[in-house]
């Protein structure tokens, strides 16, 4: 039997909400097999991140090598890369074997309990060498206004972000509304350089949204591998993790991970 495959070049969350783990359970719900380049191990659960190591740059590369060569990639998302070496050697490998049209962006900075998830200098080199070679890159409401330098508290605050990070060179983008004021949370601003849409879904009354941005863009990543165009695979991508957070498992003293496999969870 064959299946699509899909990479995450991104960290691991002990707690399992977030970062690879959320991504691969995403493409496994997605039927579509999924492959990691481990980035960094953070000691995390769902009050904060206590702890993070780095994997070397190399030890990235060597990862992407292995799988590119042998399985073969139809859909990439890159989410916490944490410094400079380790997205030079991303940067490198995505341009050696011409993954571009495969790859969105997470530029993941902040993690939603506040601890920082890149390092200072690492956002430059995200931001001028990585972002560029994407098809699509879905920043949250504080990254997309380190990447803009703007402040964002409006819609409209929001779409200019949004243009301002498109002149970076990535195809498309997505402002995610997860941390907008209430009237804006669950509202997504697509802008691709011609079309803009506002994504629009209910607000979900939840405390447990731990992992919504790494859902989203592992979604993404999965509905590319299995051939849908960018912007339905966003839509669609938006509809699933709107259910999984209906579906968000109330664990831990903090956020709880959003539910991946919603219609398993419904009876047990
Ligand atoms: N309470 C909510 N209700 C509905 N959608 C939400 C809610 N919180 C976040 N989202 C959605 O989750 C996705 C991830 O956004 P966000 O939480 O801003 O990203 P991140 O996890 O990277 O901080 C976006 O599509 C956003 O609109
Ligand atoms: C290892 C790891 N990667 C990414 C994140 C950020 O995850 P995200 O989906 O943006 O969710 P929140 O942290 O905002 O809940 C992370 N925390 N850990």
């Amino acid at each position: 039997m064959s299946c699509p495959t899909a990479l995450t070049i991104a960290g691991s969350d002990s707690g399992g909400g977030a970062g690879i783990q959320a991504d691969l359970r995403t493409f496994a719900f997605h039927r579509v097999h999924g492959m990691s380049a481990l980035t960094c191990v953070t000691a995390q659960n769902t009050v904060g991140v206590q702890q993070v190591d780095a994997l070397s740059p190399e030890m990235v590369a060597a990862q992407i090598d292995s799988v590119i060569s042998d399985l073969g990639v139809q859909g990439i998302k890159t989410g916490m890369l944490l410094n400079q070496g380790i997205i030079e050697a991303t940067v490198r490998q995505i341009e050696n074997y011409e993954l571009q049209p495969y790859l969105v962006v997470d530029p993941v900075m902040v993690s939603r309990s506040g601890a920082q998830l890149i390092d200072d200098l690492a956002v430059e080199v995200l931001s001028q060498h990585l972002v560029p070679l994407a098809i699509l890159v879905t920043p949250n409401r504080y990254e997309a206004q380190i990447l803009s330098g703007q402040e964002i508290n409006t819609l409209e605050e929001m779409k200019k972000a949004a243009a301002i990070i498109h002149e970076k060179g990535a195809k498309a983008v997505l402002v995610k509304g997860g941390a907008m004021p209430q009237e804006l949370r669950g509202v997504d601003v697509w802008f691709d350089g011609e079309d803009w849409e506002i994504l629009k879904t209910k607000n979900v009354e939840t405390k447990n949204n731990h992992g919504t941005g790494c859902t989203l863009s592992a979604a993404i990543a999965a509905n590319i591998a299995l051939g849908n165009h960018l912007k339905s695979s966003v839509e669609k991508s938006k509809q699933y993790l709107t259910t999984a957070l209906e579906y968000a498992l109330d664990l831990g003293k903090g956020s709880g991970p959003v539910g991946h496999f919603f219609p398993l969870n419904q009876d047990s």
